[in-house]
């Protein structure tokens, strides 16, 4: 038999028939719901009188919309949200969950957050596996050894009633990090580095797998990090082969299978590794020894520099649309050719999101922020990606050493990585960012945002500017 890549042997275990054109139809195992995406899908179900297949495989949750503070003591939103918008969008979806019997994580329940946070944490996300969502950072659960993807509102009905999909296959990318990294540099960085070296559609196309040492050594939180990010090169698809520590991280999740089922389940897992010798379509070796802390500095991903590298000077390039973009992106950033990032003022750094929200995140930050305290005209908000996380960083402590050093510590939800709920930038607003995302108005109409690892983004916070975090230290 043919070598085979982890991503052949997890699209080969889910055919249900080869289709002509070379698509095929897939088995689809898991689908998380969140509130922006969602109405449709279900909208259709009612009138075609259908009722979902397996309801008990689909997983609901509010993320985007939420607010992620709120008015009374005990930190329940439910009944308290103002904004007549998010209040509509999250009863639509308690409505449709509990219409169609889709298991729920309640708002103010325990198991709340982000559907790329609380996937993986529930151990509803598992090895070997098909997952979808109406969400682009589907992407992030592919650190498992899944195959996960976002999809749009229709497929997400065709999901619901047949529970299989039409897909073409990806073309296969491995990339290899090897070397040796600075401690200060974080999955994060290595992201933005591949994204700034192969540009924002750089793997278009292809399903990215993460191989070699310094991947190995990586926890969950950043294997997950690096699979959340490749949708900013355009990939549809991240991976990483499950191994001990994934299963390390799973074992005894309330979703992950138990006693006999649990031995066999890893037994097949360990089976999901690229063969030997299996052809990917391109390769790529990183060396994370080259890699600094990163900082984007433009409206695409890609238009990321390391900290103390000069911004471009549009002057020196060619005629042409690369010129008109650095142009264009330089004036909306407020920032001039030639300068470089460590220095530019900020007036916000937001840290969380389903990149960099998760306890190893926040220990980072929080490792900055010790003893530290945040610039004068600084607004700095943590934000757990779920109620799980923030639970496990207030036993921790981590919740009073960022309130001591003056960030607001709040309740889990996407926040202001997107401008669909209460926390968002004003026009001119400069964020350091661990979200992924910094086109125009990302954040809010007019605002800045610059993207870097959570702590690049608690240094940037503790100075009142862009700083590299190497400097000052953890
Ligand atoms: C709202 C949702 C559909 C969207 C996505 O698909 O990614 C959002 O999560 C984002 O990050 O832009
Ligand atoms: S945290 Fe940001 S990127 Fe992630 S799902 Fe929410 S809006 Fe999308």
């Amino acid at each position: 038999m043919t070598a085979q890549t982890l991503y052949q042997k997890l699209w080969a275990a889910h055919v249900v028939a080869d289709l002509p054109g070379g698509e095929a139809l897939l088995y689809i195992d898991r689908h998380i719901v969140h509130e922006v995406s969602s109405p449709q899908a279900f909208v259709s179900m009612r009138e075609s009188g259908r009722k979902l297949r397996r309801p008990e495989t689909h997983l609901g949750v509010a993320d985007h919309a939420v607010p992620t503070r709120s008015p009374r003591a005990d930190g329940v939103r439910h009944g308290t949200i103002e904004d007549a918008q998010a209040a509509a969008q999250i009863a639509e979806l308690e409505a449709n969950v509990r219409d169609f019997a889709v298991p729920y994580a309640e708002l103010d329940g325990p198991e709340q957050g982000i559907v790329h946070v609380i996937g993986p944490e529930s151990g509803f996300t598992l090895p070997g596996t098909t997952i979808v969502c109406g969400d682009s950072h589907t992407t992030t659960h592919g650190a498992f050894g899944a195959l996960a993807f976002g999809i749009g509102a229709s497929e997400q009905g065709t999901v619901m009633a047949a529970q299989a999909l039409r897909q073409k296959p990806a073309k296969t990318m491995r990339i290899a990090l090897e070397g040796q990294r600075h401690p200060l540099v974080f999955a994060k960085d290595i992201a933005l580095a591949i994204i700034a070296r192969i540009g924002a559609d750089g793997a278009a196309g292809h399903a990215v797998e993460f191989t070699g040492e310094v991947v190995r050594a990586m926890s969950m939180a950043e294997r997950m990090t690096l699979c959340n990010m490749m949708i900013e090169a355009g990939s549809r698809v991240g991976l990483v082969a499950p191994d001990a520590v994934t299963f390390a991280y799973l074992e005894g999740r309330r979703l992950a299978p138990k006693g006999e089922n649990w031995t066999k389940a890893v037994a097949y897992w360990q089976t999901l590794a690229s063969d030997e010798g299996a052809a990917y379509d391109r390769e790529l070796v990183i060396d994370v020894a080259e890699i600094a802390p990163q900082v984007s500095w433009g409206t695409t991903p890609d238009q990321t520099l390391p900290v103390d590298a000069p911004l471009p000077d549009p002057a020196a390039l060619p005629d042409g649309p690369a010129k008109r973009q650095a142009e264009k992106a330089l004036a909306y950033m407020g920032l001039a050719a030639g300068q470089t990032m460590a220095s530019v003022p900020i007036t916000h750094a937001f840290i969380g999101s389903c990149t960099n929200g998760r306890i190893e995140d926040l220990r980072a930050a929080a490792g900055v922020a010790y003893g530290r305290k945040v610039a004068a005209g600084v607004k700095a908000i943590v934000v757990p990606g779920s109620a799980a996380t923030r639970a496990a960083a207030e036993a921790e402590g981590l919740d009073k050493i960022f309130r001591e050093a003056g960030f607001e510590w709040r309740l889990a939800g996407c926040s202001m990585c997107v401008a669909m709920n209460d926390d968002r930038l004003a026009v001119g607003e400069r964020c350091a960012s661990t979200s992924n995302r910094n086109f125009e108005g990302r954040q809010g109409p007019g605002g800045r945002t610059h993207l870097m690892s959570p702590a690049m983004a608690a240094a940037a916070a503790i100075c009142g500017h862009i700083a590299d975090v190497r400097s000052l230290g953890a």
